[in-house]
């Protein structure tokens, strides 16, 4: 409920219906069962009386009422789940469904609390933007000639028993917020040849642009270079439009981030992914995320994120301690494929998290940052595990 918090005259929305919560205590035509001072409803008359003249439409304003009122019960549905990252700043009701001013925003409630959330506020924005250029029924058409899907599980699976080491997802990343620029002379589409030579299973493209310097085009220019790798589109996902959106650019697979995304959310959008024929990566850092992701019957992917991605603290041993006792023997039971992500520098790494039941691996900045790429992806795991090694 953090997220309302910010809100000092919005009333406690647990176990009230909605409808009775916004028909009655919000709405100063029906009676205000908020305790607000006096004079805080003559302000709102008086704003009601002085916006006769430019009075906006009745249909924009219900729109607006509608949003709000989304984007609140989102809030709660995501709070109720443990998911502290909220979808976008909280704004008070709109000006003209109650007062201007006791409803107004409180700061502390306005800026981001991470980088994370901060992150998720700018894709809120950035998507908007970018649907009303391609409506969902245009983006549909596009996909019509997308290039074909790959799979991407299968690539892995086929590289793990090919080498007995876990199958590599070699990442495509020339910064990140926790690290800065990880490579200066940043050729997208050699870094991949190379990540391919090297014995890659699979490659993760950034396409976020500004916290990542990733793109779309970069993941498109892979493509059309010939690279056969099933792609990762590695973007902060929070609307079924980017998934399609990511198809018509040529991903075989998404990400989806648990502590960003509610369980209906990670259940719709990975059907959504099945219908394209895509994989969904359900990323998750802790155990509470992992028991609600095994919770959703449709999920068969899960990464491990050894980085918080709230405080950038990276620690191995978090893919261990999630795999073990009886979620791991749900996932093997399951036949669920692991990936261990972030934090992977050496064979001692590579062992360790094999070790804790990992079958693949998400791994960036060890080997984006090496000058011989190639010999980067060997050095990751003691030995040559390109396609000529075996
Ligand atoms: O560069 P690293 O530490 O090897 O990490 C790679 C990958 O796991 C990391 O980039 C990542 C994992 N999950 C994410 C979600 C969003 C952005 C980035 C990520």
């Amino acid at each position: 409920m953090e997220g309302l918090a910010s809100f000092r005259a919005v009333p406690s929305f647990t176990s009230r219906p909605r409808s009775s919560i916004l028909g009655t205590a919000l709405n100063p035509r029906r009676g205000n069962s908020l305790s607000l001072p006096s004079s805080s409803s003559s302000n709102v008359r008086a704003q009601q009386m002085e916006s006769k003249d430019d009075e906006p439409e009745p249909v924009k304003i219900e729109l607006k009422i509608k949003e709000w009122e989304n984007s609140m019960y989102h809030n709660e549905v995501a709070a109720s789940q443990g998911i502290r990252i909220r979808r976008r700043p909280p704004t008070g009701p709109p000006l003209h469904y109650v007062g201007p001013f006791e409803f107004r925003l409180q700061n502390e409630g306005n800026t981001p609390r991470n980088i994370l959330e901060e992150i998720i506020w700018h894709k809120d924005t950035q998507v908007a933007q970018l649907k009303e250029r391609q409506p969902l029924y245009s983006l549909k058409k596009a996909l019509d000639n997308a290039p074909p899907v790959r799979d991407f599980i299968g690539a892995l699976r086929a590289a793990n028993s090919r080498t007995g080491l876990p199958g590599l997802i070699a990442e495509v990343k020339k910064a990140s917020p926790s690290r800065g620029v990880l490579r200066e002379n940043f050729d997208p589409v050699e870094i991949a040849q190379a990540y391919e030579k090297g014995g890659a299973a699979c490659l993760s493209v950034l396409a976020d642009e500004k916290f990542f310097q990733g793109s779309y085009d970069n993941m498109m220019a892979i493509r059309d270079a010939g690279v056969k790798c099933p792609l990762l589109c590695k973007e902060f996902i929070i609307e079924a439009w980017q998934i399609y959106y990511a198809r018509s650019k040529g991903a075989d697979a998404i990400l989806l981030i648990a502590a960003v995304l509610p369980d209906l959310d990670i259940k719709y959008m990975t059907k959504i992914c099945k219908m394209l024929g895509m994989a969904t990566l359900v990323e998750v850092h802790d155990e509470r995320e992992m028991d609600r992701v095994l919770g959703i019957e449709e999920v068969e992917f899960i990464g491990i994120n050894n980085r918080n991605l709230e405080t950038f603290e990276v620690d191995i041993s978090n893919t261990k301690k999630l795999l073990e006792g009886k979620r791991g023997e749900e996932i093997r039971k399951r036949d669920i494929i692991v990936v261990g992500e972030s934090g992977l520098f050496t064979p001692d790494d590579i062992a360790y998290v094999q070790e804790a039941g990992v079958k693949a691996v998400l791994v960036g900045e060890s080997i984006v940052k090496q000058s011989d790429l190639e010999k980067g992806v060997a050095g990751l795991f003691g030995k040559d595990i390109s396609l000529k090694s075996v």
